[in-house]
């Protein structure tokens, strides 16, 4: 069931187009995500939904109710900010029983429902403390409770995870899925890192000024990418330009190039490094460098009239060396042509 509408939506700051259209459906309980690079609009959208920013043209609906003409306190979702500012004088309990009290609810209730969270949130051991005794992951997962304690119908996070490191960053996106899974509450995340939009979300929304390029779940985006911005965006990939034909591409240097296709006219090959193979039969290419990353080795190939290398992945330790020749080659399957 649809829970949140957004159609057409525009907004303008002076001459910058923040929002150009965007129309996308969320589903209830769906874990959605807003992906694109800086300046694309992600921030602008979530602040609409959240009734921080208004909107200049379009429709924003929430279970089939017109969100935009109620204020920001009435609506029945919580935005979590990038800094999550927890109140430092107060304790982790505390700090998750703030909204609850602002609400008027009776005192035994909110001291049950903090409990649960913070069962959930795996921090009941530290409910006493105060925010600069817990670690960045810690903290995060107060600024979590704090936000679902309060049940709404829709959560909004703002770059949930910028502020942790690497490690701790990935194990906290397997957690907030699994959390997201757990409570039920409809999530639409805003990032900037593809990584972490497909490792968590169900479906991904890319973003490029103002536009929505495509809608999709993590696998399709990847696989089938519908226009060049997202499949350059969206992870590694080599590209070939020439015209799209039946079941592949034509171009000048390399004649025909195998690909699935779906578009006409100038266009792009996309295909992926690791669906490269360096025994096939379509480019012929000389080793420029090759590194060892542990479970995976990244070849670099030169062809002629190629401007840029051709990215090999391999798995493993290296197979060849700089200088060897190589023919590359991929099954048709495995390579896209989209829209130049
Ligand atoms: N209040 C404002 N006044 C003027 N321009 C704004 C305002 N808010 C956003 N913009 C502009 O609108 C565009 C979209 O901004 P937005 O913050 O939504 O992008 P973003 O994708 O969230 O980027 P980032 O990841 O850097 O936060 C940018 O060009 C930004 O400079």
């Amino acid at each position: 069931m649809t829970l949140l509408s957004i159609n057409g939506v525009r907004r303008k700051f002076g001459d910058v187009t923040a929002l150009d259209g965007v129309s996308l459906d969320i589903a209830e309980g769906e874990f959605f995500a807003l992906l694109g690079p800086s300046g694309c609009g992600k921030t602008t959208l979530l602040r609409i939904l959240a009734g921080f920013e208004t909107l200049d043209e379009g429709t924003v609906t929430l279970a089939g109710d017109d969100l935009t003409k109620v204020p920001a306190h009435r609506r029945p979702i919580n935005l979590m900010f990038q800094s999550y500012a927890l109140f430092p004088h107060l304790s982790v309990a505390a700090n998750i029983a703030y909204g609850l009290q602002r609400e008027g609810l009776p005192k035994g209730v909110i001291k049950q429902r903090v409990d649960e969270v913070l069962e959930r949130v795996g921090l009941a051991h530290a409910a006493k403390r105060r925010p600069q005794q817990l670690s960045g992951g810690q903290r995060q997962r107060v600024a979590l409770a704090r936000a679902i304690v309060k049940r709404p119908r829709l959560l909004l996070l703002d770059e949930p995870l910028s502020a942790l490191d690497r490690k701790v960053r990935a194990e906290m996106q397997l957690w907030l899925k699994q959390l997201q899974h757990e409570v039920g509450i409809t999530f639409v995340v805003v990032t900037h890192d593809q990584e972490e939009a497909m490792s968590m979300a169900d479906r991904i929304a890319v973003l490029n000024h103002g536009a929505v390029e495509q809608i999709a779940d993590p696998v399709t985006l990847y696989g089938s990418p519908a226009t060049h911005f997202v499949a350059d965006f969206i992870g590694a990939n080599n590209f070939f330009s020439g015209t799209a034909v039946d079941d592949g591409l034509s171009t000048e240097v390399f004649g025909f190039l195998p690909a699935r296709g779906g578009v006409t006219g100038p266009a792009l090959l996309a295909v992926r490094p690791e669906q490269v193979s360096l025994t096939g039969d379509l480019l012929t290419g000389r080793v420029l460098d090759v590194s060892f990353y542990g479970g995976l080795s990244r070849v670099a190939v030169l062809v002629a009239g190629h401007d840029t290398p051709v990215l090999v992945h391999q798995h493993g330790a290296p197979r060849v060396a700089a200088g060897d020749a190589v023919k590359l080659g991929w099954a048709a399957e495995d390579a896209v042509v989209v829209r130049a």
